[in-house]
């Protein structure tokens, strides 16, 4: 009989590693092989369902990423863009799929997964879920269908820990707005309003990003022209939909080509 797939987890003891460590070892499709974080982490040499506060699960928290990668088949990162670019050389070094939920990376960030995806499977979107991949979607449609008459405005709100802005996201979504315009999201963008801003510009893509308490994650895309406004709205209630989305790209990449792919891929959207 085959093997399940083994998936290592870095960042293990951050809010989507937990989720990620609980989603793999309730799973009955994967073996959980690995839990990665930073040297000097309190973490590091501790069995990690019991550094959760739980029961142990067989496997020892380590700060040696390649050791880990080594033995697996997908390595799941919800960590930070540097850390993520370091496990993206790793990965592909060990030839495991390489899932990035990781947002706030810049374009030269990106770059640099791009020798990567020449050697393994890289799956990566500012959002796992099903049903923001889904408004994605409806937001390019309904950017395609509409004029300059409406102005879009991307609203997103988050946790007080959140530390990017725009959301991943609320990038993703202002891409497929401007995408369904036929305009470039860079020519466009207007975010961090603030003072005396002047009119808004028409064709311009709005953001506005709300940080507080334990929001998990919000985002409305609004088409506004005069006399009326329609709004597309997704609401997260549970991280471990972004996780169960997470599983199901490493699951997914075993036997792919290598290369870039994203949630759209994995979803067949
Ligand atoms: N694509 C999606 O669907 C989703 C994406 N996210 C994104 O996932 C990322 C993580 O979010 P969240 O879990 O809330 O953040 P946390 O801060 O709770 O967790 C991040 C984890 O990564 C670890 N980490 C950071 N740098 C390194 C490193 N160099 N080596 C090893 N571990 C490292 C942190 O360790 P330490 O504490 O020591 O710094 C921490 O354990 C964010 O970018 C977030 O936007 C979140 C939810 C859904
Ligand atoms: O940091 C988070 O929590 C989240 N980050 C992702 C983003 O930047 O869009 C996805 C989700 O909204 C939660």
């Amino acid at each position: 009989m085959q093997e399940l797939p083994g998936i290592v987890i870095t960042g293990a003891s951050g809010r989507m590693g937990q989720m990620l460590i609980k989603t793999v070892s309730d799973s009955d499709k994967v073996r959980l092989v690995g839990a990665v974080e930073r040297e000097g982490h309190d973490w590091v040499g501790r069995d990690v369902g019991e550094a959760m506060g739980g029961a142990a699960l067989g496997v020892t928290v380590t700060d040696q990423p390649l050791e880990a990668f080594a033995k697996a088949q997908a390595v799941i990162d919800f960590t930070a863009p540097a850390a993520t670019i370091a496990f993206a050389k790793l990965a592909a070094q060990a030839r495991a799929v390489h899932v990035i939920g990781t947002t706030g990376m810049t374009d030269q960030d990106i770059a640099q997964l791009e020798p990567c995806g020449r050697h393994a499977v890289i799956v990566r979107a500012g959002n796992m879920s099903l049903g923001v991949n889904l408004l994605t979607k409806l937001t390019q449609q309904v950017a395609a269908a509409l004029d300059e008459d409406f102005d879009i405005e991307i609203i997103e709100a988050h946790h007080r820990h959140k530390v990017d802005a725009p959301s991943g996201t609320a990038l993703m979504l202002g891409e497929a707005a401007a995408e369904g315009r036929g305009v470039d999201l860079k020519d466009v963008t207007d975010s961090g309003r603030d003072g005396i801003t002047g009119a808004r510009k028409r064709g311009d893509i709005g953001f506005t990003a709300i940080r507080g308490g334990d929001i998990i994650g919000e985002h409305d895309v609004m088409f506004a022209c005069d006399g009326e406004q329609i709004i597309l709205r997704h609401k997260a209630t549970d991280r471990s939909l972004f996780a169960k989305g997470a599983l199901k790209a490493a699951i997914w990449g075993q036997g792919q080509k290598p290369g870039e792919y994203d949630m759209f891929d994995v979803l067949g959207l």
